[in-house]
């Protein structure tokens, strides 16, 4: 039983094993994987603040641009078109993202005609106009005009010429905080239909003052006009991100600010429909579906405000981004570590199905080894012909018999029993019909002696002995035994005795004590067979001890001799 649980042990501690070493490889390969995912997001955030910080340096550039023309109407207080002009187009060679520069004055009410007349030689039909849903019109009364008077450059942006910036509810409120801090202020998104362009764009607004007032009511009263960039978000974003290798990232620019001082304003031109998009830029494409791994690396990265607005970047890598940095590192873990444990395992099984074989052997052949041992002790204790313990057996018994009749101070009987002229049978009938004899005689006292503690033997020849143990009478199992073979009536017509196959029989019983002497208890019973034997045969002789004190007196004794013929 012993042996099948072990096995069924094994099996389950292998199977346990496996399981283990399985999990184990998923979870390094998952570690791994985990960490390359991290280092990729890493990466990856790195690879966008890279653009972003691209981007902050084009706008921070453009800027520049502005503030430079800025600078040749702060040291001039009549900047001619072609100075503009000249300035301007130098800059333009150098800014592919730039649309356009303009110079936007600030004309009162009572100073609009000259203005116009002024321009007029330059650009016939010129006038200050205003934009309506039926296109450019005449612009309306008001108290003060922001008229574009210098564009660079004119080809293709014509219309724009004349146009009032202060038409605009949203523009001016823009270009009145830019008066009023003195700084660049940027529009949210717009249209750039107006300057021949499909793109959305933004504006810059620098102020220019006459002398350099430091107040707030100084800047209002002494404001000259307006720098204004006219910028191609798609451009600026497309040169920022090509100064940066990595490919493969969608990008959304989009708008966050925030200005409370001109809410109302860009409410207005949500209205008007012309402004306020927070989408500045997005390269996603359209039938983009974001798996949860492309979610799991977005990132959201704020630029430096610059002119009042606050831009965001939202990212996002493709698949091909995340999939071209992905090692096989994790898998081959995952897979060989695997792999290992199964083989391993199915060595260890192996070993243990091995084992469990040579065990099963080693047992077959044990139990194969004590079946010969005990066949051949059987062998060793049996006699051959007749099949009934043999002399060996006899002796051996006859040793334990007598050892515990010592102990037990129990009666030990013996019977010695010999077939009547033999010798003659032999010679009559021929040696094969003297075995068969021998086992008829054989198989009939084994019969007659049927009590379990009984050994009927072969003593040697045609001899045969009995050992009776705990025997009050041995004298009646001893005159059966005569008697029954007799009764067999084996033909034996040469005896002298009888016709019939006929025992002499010799009986001997003691008390045996530590004293006694066991080859002169098998002595008394063989003299007592020989005193049958030499009454005549076919007899059973007892020997009796009339007198215990000395061997001599008892070899006197008187044998009682009885023929059992009938
Ligand atoms: N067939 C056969 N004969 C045996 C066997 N063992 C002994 N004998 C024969 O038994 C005979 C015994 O003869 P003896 O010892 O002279 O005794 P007997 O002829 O029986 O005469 P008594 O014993 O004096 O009656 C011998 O001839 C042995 O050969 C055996 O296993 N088979």
């Amino acid at each position: 039983m012993l042996i099948p649980t072990m096995n069924i042990f094994s099996k389950y501690i292998t199977f346990i094993t496996i399981l283990i070493g399985l999990a184990l490889s998923g979870y390094i390969g998952k570690s791994f994987y985990d960490e390359e995912t991290k280092a990729i997001k890493l990466g990856f955030q790195n690879d966008v603040d890279d653009k972003a910080a691209a981007l902050e340096r084009e706008i921070l550039l453009n800027i520049e641009v502005l503030h430079a023309i800025k600078g040749l109407y702060d040291s001039s207080d009549e900047v001619t078109a072609v100075e503009f002009h000249r300035i301007a187009q130098s800059f333009l060679v150098r800014h592919q993202d730039i649309q356009a520069l303009e110079w936007v004055p600030k004309v009162e009410a009572r100073d609009r005609l000259g203005y116009e007349s002024a321009m007029g030689t330059q650009h016939p039909d010129f006038e200050v106009t205003e934009f309506s849903d039926k296109g450019m019109l005449t612009a309306g009364q008001r108290d003060i005009y922001f008229p574009v008077t210098f564009i660079e450059p004119i080809a293709g942006n014509e219309m724009v010429l004349g146009y009032d910036f202060g038409s605009s509810h949203q523009r001016l409120a823009i270009m009145d905080r830019a008066r009023d801090l003195d700084k660049p202020v940027a529009t949210s998104s717009i249209s750039l239909q107006h300057y021949s362009s499909d793109q959305q764009g933004f504006l810059i607004f620098v102020p220019t003052y006459m002398g350099e007032p430091t107040t707030l009511v100084k800047r209002r009263e002494r404001l000259r006009g307006y720098i204004l960039g006219v910028y191609r978000i798609d451009d600026m974003f497309d040169s920022a991100i090509k100064r940066t290798s990595a490919e493969g990232i969608y990008y959304s620019l989009e708008d966050n600010s925030y200005e409370p001082a001109y809410d109302q304003a860009i409410k207005a031109s949500l209205a008007e429909g012309v402004e306020g998009a927070s989408v500045l830029y997005s390269n996603f494409p359209l039938n983009l579906s974001i798996t949860q791994t492309q979610q799991a690396f977005s990132y959201i990265k704020t630029l430096r405000p610059f002119s009042g607005r606050k831009w965001s970047i939202v990212a996002t890598p493709s698949l091909g981004y995340v999939a071209e940095r992905r090692g096989q590192l994790p898998y081959t873990i995952a897979v060989f570590g695997g792999l290992f444990v199964l083989l391993s395992a199915l060595y260890v099984y192996a070993i243990l199905r091995r084992a469990e074989l040579i065990e099963k052997e080693v047992k077959q052949r044990t139990a194969d080894l004590n079946e010969a041992k005990r066949q051949l002790e059987e062998i060793s204790q049996t006699d051959s012909l007749t099949k009934i313990p043999n002399r060996r057996c006899f002796d051996e018994s006859l040793q334990e018999e007598w050892q515990k009749a010592i102990r037990n101070k129990s009666r030990l009987g013996l019977i010695m029993i010999d077939i009547d002229h033999f010798k003659l049978y032999n010679d009559t009938y021929g040696h094969p019909a003297g075995d068969q004899c021998i086992k008829d005689v054989a198989q009939t006292l084994n019969q007659t002696l049927n009590r379990g503690k009984d050994l009927v033997a072969r003593y040697g020849g045609e001899e045969f002995v009995v050992i009776l143990p705990h025997t009050r009478d041995c004298v009646s199992p001893a005159k059966r035994c005569q008697y029954n073979i007799e009764r067999l009536e084996l033909p034996h017509e040469t005896s002298m005795t009888s016709s019939f196959v006929t025992v002499s029989v010799g009986v001997y019983s003691i008390f045996p004590d530590k004293d006694s002497d066991l080859l002169e208890f098998i002595a008394r019973a063989d003299t007592a067979l020989y005193q049958a034997k030499n009454e005549g045969r076919n007899r059973v002789c007892v020997y009796e001890e009339k007198d215990k004190e000395g061997i001599i007196e008892t070899l006197d004794l008187a044998f009682s001799s009885s023929a059992l013929a009938s």
